[in-house]
């Protein structure tokens, strides 16, 4: 019988960052086959733009599919921009994002990764979620990945992008989430 870990499940996500932290993060655990598409991602809480984002990615792909959607929260705005923060980033910048936080004290965020997995059309996504805590700090380190130079996580004295990123990849909220997510697919013999 084929090992669980080799059957192939499909990445859908339209960012090459992610891509490739899930691919050395998952290393040859999972085979994981990507899909470059954007999908469409409604409002709502970041359970329901995970699960929508995977219910549009599995009717195209029609087959088992994994999605992600990260979200960047802050605790002074309870919780925003969460879900909708590539689109603030795109707007307002590293700088931006520190002076939205300029009439707090409270500069405590956290960074939270949602995959969804879905088996087909018709089967509702599971959510796996991962998170890390920090703070919103003024830019510093390479400026490769999104919001990785302006978030320090409790713990380090250096932000995402300060990291080496095996290091990142050992903490961060995508590695938690991948770890729930890894439990699932080999204690289930169903999916793929
Ligand atoms: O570890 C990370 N470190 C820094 N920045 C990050 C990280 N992970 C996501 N990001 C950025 C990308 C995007 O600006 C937003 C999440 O939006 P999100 O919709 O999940 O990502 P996306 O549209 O780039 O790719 P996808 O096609 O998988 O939806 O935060
Ligand atoms: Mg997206």
């Amino acid at each position: 019988m084929a090992s669980k870990e080799l059957r192939k499940l499909v990445f859908v996500t339209g960012n090459k960052h992610k891509l490739a932290e899930v691919q050395a993060i998952l290393g040859t655990s999972v085979n994981l086959v990507d899909h470059k598409l954007d999908v469409t991602e409604i409002q709502g809480s970041t359970r329901e733009v995970s699960s929508d984002k995977c219910r549009r990615a599995v009717k195209e792909i029609n087959r088992p599919v994994i999605t992600e959607d990260t979200a960047l929260c802050f605790n002074a705005l309870n919780g925003l921009p969460g879900p909708y923060i590539k689109w603030f980033l795109e707007k307002l910048g590293h700088d931006g994002l520190n002076r939205m936080l300029a009439g707090f004290e409270d500069k405590s965020a956290y960074a939270l990764c949602t995959f969804a997995y879905s088996q087909g059309p018709d089967a509702e996504p599971i959510l796996f979620e991962g998170k890390t805590p920090g703070m919103i700090v003024p830019p510093r380190g390479s400026t490769g990945f999104g919001w990785d130079p302006i978030f320090q996580p409790d713990g380090f004295e250096l932000t995402y992008a300060e990291m080496p990123k095996d290091l990142k990849n050992t903490i961060s909220h995508r590695y938690k989430a991948l770890e729930n997510l890894k439990e699932f697919l080999m204690s289930n013999s169903d999916w793929g």
